[in-house]
């Protein structure tokens, strides 16, 4: 499990493990994992040619000495000081005795950029706040006009770490390193997209388990909590899951749902709606009944909503039935609050930004911008477990507990139909005993995966998504048994 904390949490155990060590140990752990991870990017650190941005606090200090140690190694180094009074002084002396150089004004800053190979970004790291301040803009301009790669310390400048938001300008990576422990600003969008890709390097910081804010599933997670029939299963042990879904004018939003189902894990789907004919055409395995959700028999959980157009009664009827339920699409839009904060068993959101931005009474650009909030304020509101849906789709359940975020997806994901895959694979796995919580970003994490094995590159339908299930459930069980 990749794991975040809070900045106040990293603080602390940055604190005692200070008080442990002797002055300056742990920033020379942090330069040195940077140095490196910078020497892989350059391949050749010899006459290549590096620019420290370097702000006044700490972050700068990881950057001044991460860039002595490779001017040490016969890069050509240059910092760039933001607040040249209030540089780290231990680490510009240690660059200037390296044999690095400081960039005399803006103009000069400029240039060095523009020829750089490799751009370190030690502006703020977690004791920034808002976004970058008007000469950190112009740097990251030019940072982000020349060829340069971009490596941010600990965090790229600008982002809010805790949250995710980016209130401003922000510097892109290609690489974050970042110290310790992932930040939940790494794991979330819009923040993630500034971050590139993201090295940990461990700095020695203990964590106490229990207070991670975020987490994301890895392969040997998400295997760990597939639900496999053992020798005693049969269809209604391994459970059955309902699908109300679709309409005359949607029919095609129960076929999907069903597919998704088909491919979760359940015993047995059964589907009730108006598009039975189509569901059997296509899946002669459904058990299909025209008789309402209540008569329709047993099943161990329930998705209601997918092309459901204006059926408010079958919706209704499906919040209360006392298994866990899964609301989606027109019927986020039909069910009643109360109705929904009133059940005992669980029950699993799955709205995208826009669904969310009408539940909470916000635009969906409010959403977007501040998709944490958003997802664990719908949580509490509704009492109910939230999947919200994005290129890093955000699981949080009403009981806080850290959030989880699932960043297998792709943007061809982003088709037609998708969303109601995901739902009857996230309700099959809720029918076959999940919690909300581990069905709903199992279920986001197997999507995503197949979203890109379907896709390779290329556009595809959502009945593709719900054909590459099998074969991305098989990829898990696997590598996560060789523990990938
Ligand atoms: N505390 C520790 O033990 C360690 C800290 N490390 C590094 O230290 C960093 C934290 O250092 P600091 O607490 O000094 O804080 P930062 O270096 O992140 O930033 C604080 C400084 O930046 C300025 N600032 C705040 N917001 C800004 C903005 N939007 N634009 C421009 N300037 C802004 C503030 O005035 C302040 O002087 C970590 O991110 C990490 O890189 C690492 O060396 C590992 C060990
Ligand atoms: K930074």
């Amino acid at each position: 499990m990749r794991t975040a904390y809070s900045v106040e949490t990293v603080r602390t155990a940055e604190r005692e493990l200070m008080a442990r060590l002797p002055e300056g140990a742990l920033m020379q752990r942090a330069a040195a994992g940077l140095a490196a991870a910078c020497a892989d990017l350059l391949g050749r650190v010899y006459g290549s040619r590096v620019v420290l941005l370097v702000g006044s606090g700490d972050n700068g200090g990881d950057a001044l000495y991460a860039g002595a140690r490779l001017a040490r190694r016969g890069a050509g180094v240059s910092a760039v000081l933001l607040a040249p009074e209030r540089a780290h002084p231990g680490g510009l002396a240690a660059l200037r005795r390296a044999g690095g150089g400081v960039a005399a004004d803006g103009g000069a800053a400029g240039r060095l950029i523009e020829r750089a190979d490799l751009v370190v970004d030690g502006i703020v790291g977690i004791g920034g706040k808002g976004g970058l301040r008007p000469d950190a803009e112009s740097l990251a301009r030019a940072a982000a006009r020349s060829r340069a790669a971009v490596v941010a310390v600990d965090l790229p400048s600008g982002i809010d770490a805790d949250t995710g938001e980016v209130h401003g300008a922000a510097l892109p990576a290609d690489l974050t390193v970042t110290f310790g422990t992932h930040k939940p600003g790494l794991l979330v969008d819009p923040a993630r997209e500034y971050a590139g890709s993201v090295r940990l390097v461990d700095i020695g910081l203990a964590l106490p388990g229990d207070a991670a804010v975020l987490e994301a599933l890895q392969h040997a997670d998400a295997a760990r909590l597939l639900p496999v029939p053992g020798a005693e299963s049969d269809k209604y042990r391994r459970g059955v899951v309902g699908i109300a879904a679709g309409s005359a004018r949607y029919p095609g939003a129960a076929v999907l749902a069903v597919s998704g189902a088909l491919r979760g894990g359940a015993g047995a789907v059964r589907y009730v709606g108006p598009a039975g004919d189509a569901v059997i055409a296509r899946f002669p395995e459904t058990l299909v009944s025209d008789r309402g959700p209540k008569r329709a028999g047993r099943v161990q959980a329930w998705v209601v909503g997918p092309g459901a157009g204006d059926d408010a009664a079958t919706v209704a009827e499906v919040v209360a039935a006392d298994v866990p339920v899964l609301i989606d699409a027109d019927g986020l839009r039909l069910v009643d609050v109360g109705a929904v904060r009133a059940r005992t068993a669980p029950t699993l959101l799955t709205p995208h930004a826009g669904e969310a931005a009408a539940l909470l009474g916000v635009s969906r650009e409010e959403v977007e911008a501040a998709r944490l909030s958003s997802a664990r304020e719908l949580a509490a509101r509704y009492r109910a477990t939230v999947l919200l849906k994005g290129s890093t789709t955000l699981v949080a359940a009403p009981d806080g507990g850290p959030v989880r975020a699932n960043a297998t997806g792709t943007s061809w994901l982003a088709t037609a139909g998708s969303g109601d895959v995901l739902s009857g694979l996230a309700g099959s796995l809720l029918a076959s005993g999940l919690p909300a919580r581990d069905a709903g970003s199992v279920a986001a994490y197997l999507h995503g995966l197949a979203g890109r094995h379907a896709a390779d590159g290329a556009p595809v339908g959502a009945h593709d998504v719900a054909e590459a299930l099998p074969g991305v459930w098989r990829d898990v069980r696997e590598e996560g048994r060789a523990g990938v």
